[in-house]
């Protein structure tokens, strides 16, 4: 157990990158190889057995399926509500309770939450969004980690030229408070690739006995 543990997370962690806009303004701060090969493969293996759910959401009146797969997890009582949706927590995997730790260590950010997001391929994606749910708190801290195939996600403060930044498998990506972002489809993505934005929910924020809660089955 201890040997396992310390090939996981022992190795030189690469120190963090500042990733700026074109004003000098920080968007975010990258780690390039945050979790060891071992430890991502591991936890690769263990969400593949989540109750992965593509919801359909409604845009412009009309309703259509998410882009790619998402799995929400998190704590008991924290429910999160997101594109119309009411999201009940499944359990974390066991794989992801050393990372909470050892993320929680890094950034005192109190994560109890994570939405998982499946990209099938280089068509699924995620369009612009900030993640400014209320059940986040005014200031929300938001982590990424990425598994499998490398992605570009885009940031930006407001609309106009945006910033891309290459995910790499096992890199760890916090972004500053408020920033918009999105990742588009890529021609050139054959594989899949699953992120986990990590994020602190006010727990009780959304009662159970609310309507519409998916997730849960
Ligand atoms: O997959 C990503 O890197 C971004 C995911 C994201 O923005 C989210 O889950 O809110
Ligand atoms: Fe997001």
């Amino acid at each position: 157990m201890e040997k396992q543990r310390h090939s996981d997370f022992a190795a030189p962690v690469s120190p963090a990158r500042d990733i700026l806009d074109h004003s000098g303004r920080r968007l975010a701060r990258y780690w390039p190889s945050w979790l060891a090969p071992q430890a991502q493969a591991r936890l690769w293996d263990q969400l593949q057995a989540l109750p992965w759910q593509q919801p359909q959401v409604k845009l412009f009146g009309q309703a259509h399926p998410i882009p790619r797969r998402q799995c929400y997890l998190a704590r008991p009582g924290c429910h999160y509500r997101y594109s119309g949706l009411l999201l009940a927590p499944q359990p974390f995997p066991a794989a992801l309770e050393p990372i909470l730790t050892r993320l929680n260590a890094l950034g005192q950010w109190g994560f109890n939450a994570a939405l998982v997001n499946h990209y099938r391929d280089g068509r699924d994606r995620m369009g612009w969004h900030r993640d400014d749910e209320p059940e986040l708190g005014p200031k929300p801290d938001l982590a990424i980690l990425s598994l499998g195939q490398e992605r570009v996600l885009r940031l930006r403060w407001q609309v106009g030229p945006s910033e891309g930044v290459a995910l790499a498998p096992g890199s760890l990506l916090w972004l500053e408070p408020g920033v918009w972002h999105g990742l588009n489809p890529s021609a050139r993505a054959s594989q899949a690739r699953i992120s986990l934005t990590f994020r602190r929910v006010i727990p009780g924020f959304h009662p159970d006995r609310e309507q519409g809660i998916t997730g849960a089955d």
